[in-house]
């Protein structure tokens, strides 16, 4: 059973979801500072992939309340599926090319909320939110990654926040893209994010996460 509610967060602190964790360290940092979501990411390329049973492992240990994350990429039924029946999850991330039709099966057929990633870069991206609104149970505004580029996430970009400035939708969203300790307030103030997700922000080197960037990262977002 999910053990958060998906809801805009539109009362409370601003959520903060921490991505890219790998180590027992990382969780206790991210769930000490706050955190209420953790992402794991399952993707061979990422420096934060993980096996299935390290992140078994991660996931035994984050308490009630905290919100355990599968961050795939395309991934078949048969990826899903061994993610889903190891690791105790609460929600899906899906960062790839999964079409709205792909996204409304794999939420049937493995019965977890999920939250679709939709990159930004123009104006002209921005009705693709509104497709996979239908379907998804949350979108995740992140920034396009760069034409060529190895990941299609994690990289550090962030997008021109104006774009989306004063945007409502009508299900629950997430920014996403190059948040940092030391923008992730001006981001929150310009756009109205209730919940933010980080990953590189918060590293010292690829996949190396800090846990005083974790801290700082959750107090300016709070603050
Ligand atoms: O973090 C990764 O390695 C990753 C790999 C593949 C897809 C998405 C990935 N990360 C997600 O990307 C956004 C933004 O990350 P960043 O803060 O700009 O580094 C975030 O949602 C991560 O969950």
């Amino acid at each position: 059973m999910p053990t958060v509610a998906i809801d805009r967060g539109a009362s409370g602190p601003v959520r903060v979801k921490i991505c890219g964790l790998r180590t027992p360290e990382d969780v206790a940092a991210a769930v000490a500072a706050g955190a209420r979501y953790l992402g794991f990411v399952f993707f061979p390329k990422s420096p934060r992939h993980l096996e299935i049973a390290a992140a078994r492992e991660l996931a035994l240990e984050v308490p009630p309340g905290v919100a355990k994350v599968a961050l795939t990429v395309n991934a078949t039924d048969a990826d899903l599926a061994a993610i889903c029946d190891a690791v105790p999850l609460d929600m899906l991330q899906l960062h790839g090319t999964e079409t709205p039709a792909r996204v409304a099966e794999i939420r049937d057929r493995f019965g977890l909320p999920v939250m679709k990633a939709v990159g930004v870069a123009e104006a002209a991206d921005l009705p693709k939110i509104a497709e996979y609104e239908a379907v998804a149970d949350q979108i995740l505004v992140d920034a396009k990654p760069p034409k060529g580029a190895e990941l299609p996430g994690g990289n550090g970009l962030a997008f021109d926040w104006r774009l989306i400035a004063g945007r409502e939708w009508d299900k629950p969203w997430m920014l996403a893209g190059g948040l940092t300790p030391e923008n992730v307030g001006a981001a929150i103030e310009l756009t109205g994010a209730r919940q933010v997700d980080v990953s590189s922000g918060v590293e010292s080197a690829p996949g190396q996460k800090d846990a005083g960037r974790i801290r700082a990262f959750l107090a300016a977002a709070q603050a």
